[in-house]
């Protein structure tokens, strides 16, 4: 099999189609603007054709002065510029986003993976109850251990504030393929949720798995704003460990100049309430 496997699903709220964006920024774009045609001059890994009808609807309208993505006047972001986090609406900054832009990290311990690659939150009970706490750092620790709860919340606050009716891109499975610029073509993309794990051997995964590297180039082609990696910490599918997926997402982070607020790690179990609310 050599041919790419893709889907993926856009979640959005309830609005009209928008018109397909242009494949050459005008001058004068923002940066998002000219990632997005960058991306489309790019070659394609396989040239497969994508009919990005078959993707189906959506963008939202939003709220004057919301900074969504799908929403901003005229489809295009008016509010923030990449790497810059949109205040809430009462105009406030949470203090951990302030630490964020500041330079400190938000990836690391909470991350829930430890310098190995194993999971270190209680994965089974993860699995089951969506509140389980990532302070269960260690397979030995509980997370009745822990004063979870609080930490939770308080974690879960700090995450940024996106808009009030966002637009996510759901990957899925899938290999790397000229369909996620189409898909950035269609849609203003606030979050994209992309897989980074199963990915190796490349010879045979490649086609239903992307790597991190691949993974980032393919956030780049959506234009989304926000990237949060899925799909690789819960369990060991393929011979690359989590370790490996975030160190070499780390690395692609950086070599692409993805500001590092972009992108957002969850720990098992936490939300981030893209609405702020
Ligand atoms: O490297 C990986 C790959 C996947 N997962 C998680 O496993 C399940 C099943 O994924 P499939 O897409 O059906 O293969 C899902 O929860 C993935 O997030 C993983 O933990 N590590």
């Amino acid at each position: 099999m050599n041919r790419s496997h893709w889907g993926g699903w856009i979640i959005a709220p309830a609005g009209g189609k928008r018109e397909a964006a242009p494949l050459s920024p005008p001058p004068g774009a923002t940066v998002q603007e000219r990632l997005r045609g960058a991306s489309a001059d790019q070659e394609t890994r396989d040239g497969e054709s994508y009919d990005a009808a078959e993707q189906g609807p959506v963008s939202a309208e939003a709220k004057p002065g919301d900074p969504c993505a799908s929403g901003a006047p005229g489809g295009h972001r008016t509010a923030t510029e990449p790497g810059e986090v949109p205040a809430r609406p009462d105009g406030t900054v949470p203090p951990a986003v302030r630490a964020l832009q500041a330079g400190e990290t938000h990836a690391g311990p909470e991350s829930g993976i430890d310098e190995q690659g194993a999971v270190t939150s209680d994965v089974s009970d993860a699995a089951t109850r969506p509140n389980a706490s990532s302070e269960a750092r260690t397979p030995r620790t509980t997370n009745e251990a822990v004063t979870s709860s609080e930490a939770k919340a308080s974690s879960e606050a700090q995450r940024p504030f996106v808009c009030t009716a966002p637009t996510l891109y759901f990957a899925g499975d899938s290999g790397y393929f000229q369909g996620f610029r189409e898909i950035g073509r269609r849609h203003k993309i606030d979050v994209a949720l992309m897989p980074i794990g199963a990915y190796e051997p490349e010879y045979f995964m490649s086609p239903q798995h992307v790597t991190p590297e691949q993974a980032l180039q393919a956030f780049l082609d959506t234009g989304a704003t926000w990237f949060v990696p899925m799909h690789y910490g819960s369990f060991k599918l393929a011979d690359d460990t989590p370790r490996e997926a975030l160190d070499r997402l780390e690395s692609g982070r950086r070599a692409h100049a993805i500001e590092e607020t972009r992108v957002v790690i969850l720990p098992h179990g936490e939300t981030w309430r893209l609405s702020g609310e």
